[in-house]
């Protein structure tokens, strides 16, 4: 048993055994919804939702835009199981129980995730509304102490040192660009970038948004992370969506305020300067602009997983 964080996967596996029909039992792929996305769940077929405090192990998600169902469906004819609402950190859960969903996902037999989310654009070339398939990240968090994977393993049969270098699956971003491809997506719908997870529930001061682009950032949000480092321990692919919901802000350059004093003094005009800020209502409505186009992505990839293309299984 963990000492940490006890974690009940038989009770959890046992309530869904109850709950789930046995034809939806062994989802194929295995889907995060992020912020303003749970409408995924929609387009699922025979679906079952299970809501997360019948689950043992399960918290709740306290988020606006998230809810706190378990869904398991058809898409197409592949089976999977979708989390309409994510855990985190910020809404004061552990980071065990943060990744907990992914791992019961991983004990069902899942071996394809595809987690989305909403994020900022730090990369001035993004637009808003583009869905960046991300390759890579930087996780302040992770080099602090605040990783998932801290403590003592939950399986010894799993590495201790996890390498994450490769923890986005080529094969799966490939898989993407087609499903853009099949779609008729213009091109610049979609993108390719690295993601900074920070902890939030704070949005980015203009000079760490700075400091995050400098260090190679397109996108910053406050999930995922955790979840792919669960998923890689777990041996899944992994493959990341994040919808750009807005801009981080960065102004050009800092306009000083001594010198608007002192040319007001002199008798200068001088323009207002007005502070732009972030806020999670036009995250949310962004999300529903653009959740039909995260939800068709991401419906081609499960097929073309059900399939068998692209080497992912
Ligand atoms: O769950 P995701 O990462 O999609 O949600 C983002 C990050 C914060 O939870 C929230 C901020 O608006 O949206
Ligand atoms: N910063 C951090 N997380 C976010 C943002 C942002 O600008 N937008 C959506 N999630």
């Amino acid at each position: 048993m963990h000492p940490d964080a006890p974690l009940p996967f038989a009770e959890t596996l046992s309530v869904l055994q109850t709950l789930v029909p046995p034809k939806l039992l062994s989802p194929r792929v295995g889907i995060i919804c992020g912020s303003g996305l749970s409408g995924l769940g929609g387009s699922l077929k025979e679906v079952v939702l299970i809501s997360y405090d019948r689950l043992p192990g399960f918290v709740q998600s306290t988020v606006p835009g998230h809810k706190s169902f378990l869904a398991f469906g058809l898409i197409g004819s592949v089976p999977v199981v979708a989390m309409l609402g994510r855990f985190h950190p910020y809404e004061g859960h552990k980071l065990s129980s943060v990744v907990y969903p992914v791992r019961v996902m991983a004990k069902m037999g899942v071996k394809n995730i595809i987690i989305t989310n909403a994020a900022g654009a730090l990369n001035p070339n993004l637009a808003v509304g583009t869905i960046v398939v991300v390759h890579d990240h930087i996780a302040l968090p992770n080099l602090t102490g605040m990783n998932p994977l801290l403590g003592p393993q939950i399986d010894s049969s799993y590495s201790r040192f996890l390498p994450i270098s490769d923890a986005y699956s080529r094969s799966l971003r490939r898989l993407v660009f087609q499903a853009a491809h099949q779609l008729s997506l213009d091109r610049e719908a979609l993108a390719e970038g690295t993601y900074a997870w920070v902890s939030g529930p704070t949005y980015e001061t203009a000079a760490e948004g700075r400091f995050l682009r400098a260090a190679g950032a397109d996108v910053v949000g406050m999930s995922t992370v955790p979840e792919v480092l669960a998923a890689r321990e777990e041996g899944m692919n992994v493959m990341v969506l994040s919808l750009v919901t807005n801009m981080v802000v960065i102004p050009e350059g800092y306009k000083s305020v001594r010198e608007e004093v002192e040319a007001e003094l002199a008798g200068k005009v001088t323009e207002a300067v007005v502070d732009e800020v972030v806020s999670h209502e036009e995250v949310l409505t962004l999300g529903r602009e653009k959740g039909d186009l995260m939800k068709a992505l991401v419906e081609k990839v499960v097929e073309f997983i059900g399939n068998g293309n692209g080497g992912a299984v």
